[in-house]
């Protein structure tokens, strides 16, 4: 057996306790659901990977870890294979709907990435280099990332506030705002929309420039807005936002709305594989695209992404979902290999309230993640940690992202926000 060869694979289930942030499809629920994957090598080597937590997803997880043992650790090739044969065919929907639709490629390359991630992770340590090094380089030390506001309620019901409180109108989104900019010093600032009626939002938006005069500000109301509104919206915060996300549904109205915006528009929705581009960039539908390594087929898809964004013209931030320190540590490797990020990157870590599966996570120092310079992914299991999640995960019984079913709980008849208003 060679040393590079994997001998086994564990796919942990974790969940972590997630506050009552609102958007387009509901609330979360009180905890969010991960898959942690740990690979193992013949010389005792384990890379790490990270992704969602839903039950259809971890049963693929789990069937194409079952066709690892004996694979090469840098035979990436390899591995597409294995996972088309054992997940291909099928094509998945999220319930919460926040990422766009599904397609069979989409469900096959979220399969893929973490085993990539973690196939990267044990190439990395084997060679003695971090995971930006294989991804062709270091062109940044630091990776710059946004603050990510949320409407939210001060408590799950039933149970006692949290430490951010409640953000219910533009005061309570300044007031996160400067909590978050006060602990991890972001330098620009993303507001999750698509709750309230768009004058309130725009109000708030309005509220956080007066109290950050210099701050970029973006506003993602997650398809919640008709054409028409969205191009409303897009004139009244003329000259205050950087990008405007997902105003409206498909490639189309997007494109209709980009006519008259006189901001870029930016994606996670609309373009969500590389299928999407073609027509995207034909109908000029989107400014920038957010790339998710998660969904796009891991670090090195992302990484090809990247460079269609730049080749077209395009923008190119990140996408994030609740997540832990592996995905952090994946997205700044990303982020420190890719010339063409050209905006700072959405994470949810500070919702994570410093709750971590990583024995050592990386840190946010002025807005920026230091990129590891250590083998590998630069973080390791911290394996108590990972156990109480596990449980967290095992008592919890929730199985499903589902913000709209959790909402449906409190607000009998809601529906989702989608071009509702
Ligand atoms: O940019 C986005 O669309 C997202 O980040 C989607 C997320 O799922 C976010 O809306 C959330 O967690 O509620
Ligand atoms: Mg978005």
């Amino acid at each position: 057996m060679s040393a590079l060869e994997i001998t086994g694979v564990d796919i942990t289930p974790v969940a972590f306790p997630d506050p009552p942030l609102l958007n387009v499809a509901g609330v979360h629920q009180p905890w969010a659901l991960r898959s942690i994957i740990e690979i193992r090598t013949g010389d005792g080597l384990v890379g790490l990977g990270e992704s969602y937590g839903d039950a259809g997803h971890l049963d693929r997880l789990r069937q194409v870890a079952g066709e690892l043992p004996g694979l090469d650790v840098f035979d990436l090739a390899q591995l597409r294979r294995r996972v088309a044969r054992v997940v291909g065919g099928a094509a998945a929907a999220d319930r919460h709907g926040l990422t766009g639709g599904s397609s069979e490629r989409k469900t096959e390359l979220s399969a893929f990435s973490p085993f990539e991630v973690a196939m990267l992770d044990l190439q990395g340590q084997a060679i003695g280099r971090p995971v930006s090094d294989l991804l062709g380089g270091r062109v940044r030390d630091t990776v710059p990332f946004s603050a990510y506001l949320f409407y939210k309620w001060a408590a799950h019901p039933g149970a006692e506030p949290d430490e951010w409180g409640e953000a219910l109108d533009p005061e309570g989104i300044v007031e996160q705002a400067r909590r978050m900019i006060e602990l991890y010093g972001f330098g620009s600032v993303k507001l999750k929309g698509g709750v309230f009626p768009p004058e309130r939002e725009i109000a708030a938006i309005r509220a956080l420039r007066a109290a950050f005069p210099a701050l970029p500000l973006r506003i993602d109301p997650n398809t919640a807005w008709t054409v028409q509104t969205s191009v409303k919206v897009a004139e009244e915060t003329d000259g205050l936002l950087e990008y405007l996300e997902d105003p409206t549904p498909t490639i189309a109205g997007m494109a209709e709305v980009a006519k008259r915006a006189p901001m870029p528009l930016a994606t996670n929705m609309c373009v969500v594989e590389f299928a999407h581009l073609p027509s995207a960039i034909e109908q000029g539908a989107v400014g920038v695209v957010l790339a998710d390594h998660h969904y796009w087929g891991g670090l090195k898809m992302s990484a090809q992404l990247a460079a269609i964004c730049e080749t077209w013209g395009l923008g190119l931030s990140m996408h994030s979902n609740s997540h832990l320190g592996i995905s952090l540590a994946a997205m700044t490797h990303l982020g420190a290999a890719t010339p063409h990020l050209s905006y700072a990157a959405d994470t949810h870590t500070p919702w994570q309230n410093g709750v971590d599966v990583v024995a050592n996570p990386l840190v946010f120092t002025g807005g920026a993640v230091p990129v590891p310079t250590t083998p590998g992914l630069g973080v390791s299991l911290d394996r108590d940690a990972l156990a109480r999640l596990h449980e967290n995960y095992v008592r919890c019984g929730i199985r499903e992202r589902d913000d709209t079913g959790y909402m449906q709980r409190f607000q009998p008849g809601f529906t989702r926000n989608d071009a509702r208003w």
